[in-house]
């Protein structure tokens, strides 16, 4: 049995990946918000464009931290956080639901979130992605790693510089390897899953302007910057 050890630089980088991704508090804040009161589907569609509008900026921030991103490309970087802002937004969202709240709590914030206005189509397959993070018991270390192996993906559209990027995502991928082994030595397959939840988030966001442009209401507005990164309007 190999004998998993994580190196003194393996350990730098998680720091410094999990400290900028605790940087990013606002999803507690709508968990908090939804759970304290029963808003309109107005009101609701108000509330994700702006918490996904702030949750952009967020991104862009956590991304600013990791190690060699900035020496990339500028253009690359663009497309990077351009083709992972939508995945972030539902990984970061799968991760808030997967909270654990005082007794009862979860329920209500499932309910809110089905009654927000979403269309009915997308509610199932979007809890379904929810709960099998929920599955997954991810550790703060293991959210925080794929957050960013999830930004730094080669194949992005429009990134010139493939290689680039793929020495950057390759560390991450072997410490979370490493993580996953240590945290879950009963599971040898859980780097894999945690892996393959990566595809079916794929999957949810293909939907993801269809989601906002069907919500439960008329004359859907976007800020500028939902424009450019949720193809609507
Ligand atoms: O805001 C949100 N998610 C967010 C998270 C992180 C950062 C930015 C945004 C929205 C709410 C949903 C209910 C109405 C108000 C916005 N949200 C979603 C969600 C996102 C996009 C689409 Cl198209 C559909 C649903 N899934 C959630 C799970 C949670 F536990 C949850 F708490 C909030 C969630």
């Amino acid at each position: 049995k190999e004998k998993v050890e994580i190196t003194k630089e393996q350990k730098a980088l998680t720091k410094v990946i999990v400290e900028a991704y605790n940087r990013h508090q606002i999803p507690q804040d709508v968990a908090k918000k939804l759970l304290q009161d029963q808003y309109s589907v107005e009101e609701n569609f108000l509330l994700l464009t702006e918490m996904a509008t702030s949750q952009v900026q967020v991104i862009v921030e956590f991304t600013k931290s990791i190690p060699g991103f900035l020496s990339l490309d500028h253009e690359d970087q663009i497309a990077l956080l351009k083709g992972s802002a939508v995945e972030a937004m539902f990984l970061r969202s799968a991760q808030v639901f997967s909270k654990k709240m005082p007794n009862g709590h979860n329920g209500i914030l499932e309910e809110r979130i089905r009654k927000s206005g979403i269309s009915e189509e997308f509610i199932t397959p979007m809890f379904n992605f929810y709960k099998s993070i929920i599955g997954l018991h991810m550790s703060l270390e293991e959210q925080a790693l794929l957050t960013a192996i999830t930004i730094l993906t080669p194949d992005r559209p429009y990134v010139k510089d493939h290689q680039a990027v793929e020495k950057l995502q390759e560390p991450m991928l072997d410490v979370l390897r490493k993580v996953c082994v240590l945290q879950h030595p009963q599971e040898p397959q859980y780097f894999a899953r945690l892996l393959g939840r990566l595809t079916e988030l794929r999957t949810l966001t293909h939907y993801h302007a269809e989601m906002l442009t069907s919500w439960r209401m008329n004359d859907h507005k976007f800020t500028p910057l939902l424009c450019e990164i949720w193809d609507v309007q």
